[in-house]
């Protein structure tokens, strides 16, 4: 033994006396380049997938692009030049077919790649585990929470959050200015979503409508940041419990979710829980692990809170601020909303719910269905790993496990399914295609997991939205720097959006300085 110490230790210092001197690593690098260029030219499963050439060797530029928030427009500008497969790295590659998207997404064939370990410094969830009989599992036991029949036992609730507190809020606003005053509707739909999070997977309103906000959502960004870093740097991964900040082991938004498990708990214990009740922390908690037979324990319990956190607020939030976004920057659109609305529920005791809303108010659904399309909350590509059989997709062979990454925003321009998809108009899906296109929106995914949350996010859309369009007008402040006639030149000279940044969620850049808007309290 003490030989082979003797031998590697000759050999340590033979290294570090003259690698720097020697020819034998640079001509080792050589060697190595010689065989990168061959191989990639001659035997590289994926050389025939256009791309930027150094994608063959590197991912530098994708993971760059992700790392500064640009990730949406650096896959759109590669899919404008190359086509609808486009290689990203020597290992991946994104894809913006529809037919391609459906195809990867119908089974669980094609798993989530190794980018959604870590997710959100827990446990794997439902959102973040490759294993398809773990997600079955989870689906099965939190899927009674997105039921009709538990979206139902919830409705009151919800129209309390999405209505009430949300109105109340704003008429308090427009009382102290007279009738008229100012909100950041970005902050004001984030508070909204954050409270349905709260009833429902907390099992307590966070208050935050009413209170102009609550810390959960600095917890929760923090969280992902340190997630952001992870998936960019997986090598990080290994200092996670070592590194303060690195996971959520002490956490303020774990002692949270312990603490809402308790007071249910306790609820349960008192008789005074209303058994009807059928939310996602009820769910969470009668849920057992079929390993174990035991109920989930606190870890497994605080990942899937903390998943329904980042799953459920932003995304919602941020879909109903492009809604106001466009609305606000289409004024035919914005009249025809209105419109709508105020000859349907024309006494300020209306009160608009989802149900009505898809019954009376077509165009409106439609112009939401048109923004989910063009201006998605999900920015980021859904990442899947190609199985053993490899697949085809737009011509290309892709083999095993190549990272395919479906991209929705892509599939969203697709112009297979979408005419002039850069342009923005909700009556398309008003015509004889609109149930065909309507299946063809992607921004929830699709198939075998798909956005369990959907439809109650189209619930939380439609009351927040609608309700206030009911209620209040709506217009740019005097210094606002955007507005209907603020052109795009490369919009071809549609009204100038807000600038958006692709952090998984694709938001508004900067909502401090765009989201500013003038209500005004509609006489009746
Ligand atoms: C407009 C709002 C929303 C959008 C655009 C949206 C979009 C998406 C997308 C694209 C996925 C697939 C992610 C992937 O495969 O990597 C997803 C998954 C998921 N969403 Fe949503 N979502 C929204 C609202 C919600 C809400 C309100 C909840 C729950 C409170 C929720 C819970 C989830 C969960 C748990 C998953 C993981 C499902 C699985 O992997 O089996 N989402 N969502």
């Amino acid at each position: 033994m003490s030989r082979v110490f003797e031998f590697l230790e000759v050999a340590k210092s033979y290294f570090l006396e003259n690698w720097y001197s020697s020819k034998t690593l640079y001509g080792a690098l050589f060697v190595y380049g010689v065989y990168k260029v061959v191989y990639h030219t001659f035997f590289d499963q994926l050389r025939d997938v256009p791309g930027d050439w150094i994608s063959k060797f590197t991912a530098y530029k994708f993971r760059s692009a992700t790392f500064s928030g640009e990730t949406t427009r650096y896959l759109q500008g590669l899919h404008k030049k190359y086509g609808p497969v486009v290689r990203i790295g020597p290992n991946k590659v994104s894809d913006a077919k529809t037919s391609d998207f459906k195809k990867v997404m119908a089974s669980y064939r094609f798993s989530k790649s190794a980018s959604y370990d870590g997710f959100a410094l827990v446990d794997p969830s439902i959102f973040s585990t490759r294993e398809e009989n773990f997600n079955r599992e989870r689906r099965r036991q939190i899927g009674p929470a997105f039921s009709q029949a538990g979206l139902d036992s919830v409705e009151n609730l919800l129209e309390s959050i999405c209505i009430d507190s949300s109105i109340k809020k704003l008429d308090q606003i427009t009382d102290d200015g007279n009738g008229s005053g100012y909100i950041n509707y970005f902050k004001h739909f984030q508070n909204v979503t954050a409270d349905v999070i709260g009833e429902l997977a907390f099992g307590n309103s966070f208050n935050a409508t009413e209170n102009g906000g609550h810390e959960i959502t600095d917890w929760v960004n923090e969280t992902m940041k340190v997630s952001e870093l992870f998936s960019s740097f997986p090598i990080l991964r290994k200092f996670r419990y070592v590194l303060p900040g690195f996971t959520t082991k002490d956490s303020n938004l774990r002692q949270f979710c312990i603490e809402s498990i308790k007071k249910r708990r306790d609820l349960i214990k008192s008789g005074k829980f209303d058994q009807n009740r059928i939310d996602i922390l009820q769910m969470v908690l009668s849920a057992e692990n079929s390993k174990t037979k035991q109920p989930l324990n606190s870890n497994e319990l605080v990942a899937e809170m903390v998943t329904m956190l980042i799953a459920g607020i932003d995304t919602t939030s941020i879909s109903m601020s492009w809604l106001v976004a466009f609305i606000m920057l289409y004024p035919k659109v914005h009249k025809k909303v209105v419109d709508e609305i105020r000859t349907n529920f024309p006494r300020k005791e209306d009160r608009i719910t989802y149900k009505e809303a898809k019954e009376k108010l077509p165009y409106f659904i439609a112009t939401v269905y048109e923004v989910l399309r063009i201006r998605g909350s999900v920015g980021f590509a859904l990442s899947r790993q190609v199985p053993k059989s490899g697949v085809h997709l737009s011509g290309y062979d892709i083999p095993q496990g190549t990272d395919v990454l479906m991209f929705i925003a892509g599939a969203h321009e697709d112009t297979q399914v979408w005419e002039n998809p850069k342009a923005f108009i909700p009556e398309r899906f008003l015509g004889p295609n609109a149930e065909s296109l309507k299946k063809d929106i992607v921004a929830f995914s699709s198939g075998i997991r798909v956005c369990p949350g959907k439809n109650l996010a189209w619930m939380e859309i439609s009351m927040t939205v609608g309700n206030i369009l009911k209620d209040f007008d709506i217009s740019f402040p005097p210094d606002s720097k955007l507005g209907p006639k603020v052109l795009d030149p490369e919009r071809n000279n549609e009204p100038k959006l807000p600038a958006d940044i692709t952090f998984g969620t694709r938001p508004p850049e900067f909502p401090e300085r765009d989201c500013n808007i003038i209500i005004t309290k509609h006489i009746f």
